[in-house]
């Protein structure tokens, strides 16, 4: 197999990259017809496998769970995940040729494996689904010619794709059918109906391509999504305990300070965030992600740029093969931080004291999400994707770090988004040791002790004309408008 992005021509390699057209929600009113009825049987029940198809389930569909032979025998997690929710367990053998549409939900590592190993038991004419396009993509995966191929890919970590639908809303969804493998031309109404399934039409839907999700994914996941939280995460507790600010307070500054300021982040964009900032603060603030937008800006590139060439793919299949070797001594290191050693401690903290002393982390978040957002749109990204990818699932990723810190994330992302987590945090945290000597308590643990809301008018207006004016914050308010049932979560 070869990397399918790399056979095309850039004609073609253009055009897939830009495929993008946000469905509305009229274009839902079937809801889940194209499937009902259907056999639907998923390939694993971790992250994604399980809380989709519970969601599946509560939509109307028949969804059962095949696992490998050892889950079963060993009543492995996955095989609790499915069985404890009464949902039908069986092998292979026992499930797949009867099955109308089988989800691929298995890590991407897995995936070249496990569709060789089911491919062959898939009964003619049926359908393969992803939920990444990884093995598609970087792999290039032949699929058998009757077999229809289609990608509803969740923008959200697999518990809060559960968490949204039990709140009446859903997650940004990107859904694509693999033009080598659409025989019967129902690939479309079929991933549409998968969508509605999960609840991701009444966040928003993009059909776009497997190249598309791919790389804009491993973009948004290896950056501000994943990276960035880990990386502000450990630079800003080593800061404050390097001056001094108790242990227990920095550490719940930081594993609740992610999600109550991207709280704001959702409901309306970096604009809401930084308004939350007194007059001050919000120019400390502009200015310092300012800052760190030209310092990390060729770390963005670089990332991105080794995604659309295969680079990354490459190098984390090596690790693949080398038994997880980096990921594994990786995921070590980060369980020995002191942030993550650190419990949080049993300190009251107000909602707006995490802005006020956490004006560090709003710049981080900033500066964040319009590099990535920068960056993917000039990589040919269009901006509804760029933004799903970026600032829509940044709050969503930090909810997690609430729950159990950046063990939490790392263990509900993929794998494929842990690995280029470390890959970024390992350049990342070197490349702002030199800013971070500037840094003192004012900005992250104390806030800045300003008597007057007092700011030269000029610079406000630009500062404020500036945010305003992001391409990010565009797409963002149209894409947030269609968003009518999103709930507060924090
Ligand atoms: N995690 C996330 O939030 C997101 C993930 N995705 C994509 O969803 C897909 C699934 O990822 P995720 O949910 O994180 O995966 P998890 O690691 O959470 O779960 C993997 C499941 O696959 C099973 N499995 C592992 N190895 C094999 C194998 N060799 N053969 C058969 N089954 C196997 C595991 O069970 P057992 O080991 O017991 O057999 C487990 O049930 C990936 O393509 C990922 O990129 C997309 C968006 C977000
Ligand atoms: C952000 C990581 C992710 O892409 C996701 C939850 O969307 C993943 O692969 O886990
Ligand atoms: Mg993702
Ligand atoms: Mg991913």
């Amino acid at each position: 197999m070869a990397n399918y992005f790399n056979s095309l021509p850039l004609r073609e390699q253009l055009a897939q990259l830009a495929q993008c057209e946000f469905m509305g929600a009229d274009e839902f009113n079937d809801g889940v017809a194209a499937l009902k009825g259907k056999k639907l049987v998923i390939v694993g029940c971790g992250a994604q496998g399980l809380n989709q198809g519970l969601n599946l389930r509560d939509s109307g569909l028949d969804v059962a769970y095949t696992l490998r032979d050892s889950a079963i025998a060993e009543r492995r997690q996955s095989f609790l995940n499915a069985s404890d929710n009464g949902f039908k367990v069986g092998t292979y053998e026992e499930l797949i040729p009867t099955a109308d549409v089988v989800l691929n939900l298995t890590p991407d590592k897995q995936h070249t494996a496990v569709v060789n190993a089911i491919m062959p038991l898939m009964k003619h004419g049926s359908t393969l689904a992803y939920s990444h396009g990884f093995n598609i993509v970087e792999e290039g995966m032949q699929v058998r010619e009757d077999i229809t191929v289609i990608m509803v890919a969740p923008k959200c970590p697999g518990s809060e794709v559960r968490e949204e639908y039990k709140r009446g809303f859903g997650v940004p969804t990107l859904i694509a059918v693999h033009p080598e493998n659409d025989p019967q031309g129902h690939g479309l109404a079929q991933a549409k109906a998968y969508a509605a399934g999960t609840g991701g039409h009444r966040a928003g839907v993009l059909k776009s391509s497997f190249i598309a999700e791919v790389k804009s994914d491993l973009m948004g996941e290896q950056t501000i999504l994943c990276g960035m939280l880990q990386t502000g995460s450990i630079l800003c507790f080593d800061k404050m305990i390097e001056k001094g600010i108790d242990a227990g307070y920095a550490s719940k500054l930081i594993q609740y300070g992610w999600e109550v300021i991207t709280e704001a982040l959702k409901y309306g964009g970096v604009t809401n965030m930084l308004d939350r900032l007194s007059n001050p603060a919000k120019v400390k603030a502009f200015e310092l992600s300012e800052e760190l937008k030209v310092i990390m800006r060729p770390l963005y590139n670089k990332h991105q740029d080794d995604i659309i060439d295969g680079t990354f793919s490459r190098v984390m299949m090596e690790d693949w093969a080398n038994d997880d070797a980096n990921l594994l001594k990786w995921r070590a290191e980060t369980a020995e931080t002191h942030f993550e050693k650190t419990p949080a401690g049993d300190v009251e903290i107000a909602e707006q004291e995490f802005f006020d002393h956490g004006i560090l982390m709003v710049a981080m978040v900033k500066a964040g999400v319009e590099l990535a957002f920068e960056t993917m749109t000039a990589a040919g990204i269009i901006a509804e994707s760029a933004y799903y990818e970026s600032l829509h699932e940044t709050p969503l990723i930090a909810n997690t770090i609430a729950r159990k810190k950046l063990f939490e994330m790392n263990r509900t992302i993929s794998d494929t988004a842990e690995y280029g987590c470390y890959l970024y945090n390992h350049a990342c945290l070197p490349l702002l040791q030199e800013f971070m000597q500037g840094i003192d308590t004012d900005v992250i643990g104390k806030g800045l002790n300003e008597q007057s809301n007092q700011v030269d008018n000029q610079t406000l207006i630009q500062i404020n004309t500036a945010l305003r004016e992001h391409p990010v914050e565009k797409v963002g308010a149209k894409l947030r408008g269609y968003m009518s049932a999103m709930k507060k979560i924090v």
